[in-house]
């Protein structure tokens, strides 16, 4: 089980090219459950997600990680952190499964011997272990992408558009491991455009508005 958290967003606001995207953002979210972020095209989920996760300066109001705002904890509060945006951020050039150790060791983590190869069969690319990344369809990258959270240690996944370019059994088998999570007290925020059922586990919705 991971340690008891809660994110929280007071009275955040975000503006792009001088232009306000929203304002006034207040949200809760406790270990267990997960916020999926909805609005239209180029609402602001996308500048939501990278100000959670330190790419971006928070400009107006707050996010806290266990009441404390996380532009003062920057160090604990990115180990804490899983983040998958659209880019799914593999090395082409390398395999499979360095792509995974590699994840493992940033992450400060050595997997015994059998655990990469289990997490990607358990993704359904255990076939491809030893492939060039750059030689794998879109959906294969996305799976190979997506493994690396079962190996995060991180509380917080934060994840934009998880289920694109990803088949029946693709989808199916990232909610399992994201209710896996909720259930070992983690926290997840998304995006989608499209409906997500998470097990039984209620979605909180932060619908952004102009
Ligand atoms: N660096 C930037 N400078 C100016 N405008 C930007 C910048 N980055 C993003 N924007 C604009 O901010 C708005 C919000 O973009 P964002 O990617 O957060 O939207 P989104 O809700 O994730 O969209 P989508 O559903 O299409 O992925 C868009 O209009 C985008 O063009």
């Amino acid at each position: 089980m991971k340690p008891e958290s809660t994110l929280r967003f007071d009275s955040l606001g975000c503006s792009k090219g001088g232009r306000q995207l929203f304002q006034g953002i207040d949200c809760t979210v406790q270990s267990g459950h997960w916020l999926h972020v909805v609005g239209a095209n180029g609402i602001g989920k996308t500048s939501l997600l990278r100000m959670l996760c330190g790419l971006a300066p928070v400009e107006s109001g707050d996010i806290l990680w266990n009441g404390t705002p996380i532009r003062s904890q920057r160090t604990a509060f990115q180990r804490d952190l899983c983040y998958l945006g659209h880019l799914n951020a593999l090395q082409e050039s390398m395999t499979v499964h360095e792509n995974l150790a590699f994840t493992a060791a940033l992450g400060g983590f050595v997997p015994n011997a059998g655990q990469i190869p289990a997490i990607l069969a358990r993704f359904g690319v255990g076939g491809r272990q030893e492939h060039i990344v750059r030689h794998l369809s879109q959906g294969q990258k996305r799976r190979v992408a997506l493994a690396r959270l079962a190996l995060s240690p991180a509380t917080l996944w934060v994840l934009d558009e998880p289920f694109v370019a990803m088949d029946e059994a693709g989808i199916g088998m990232l909610t399992e491991l994201i209710a896996q999570h909720l259930a070992e007290s983690g926290v997840t925020v998304l995006t989608s455009h499209q409906p997500v059922e998470i097990g039984a586990i209620p979605a909180q919705i932060l619908e952004l508005r102009a």
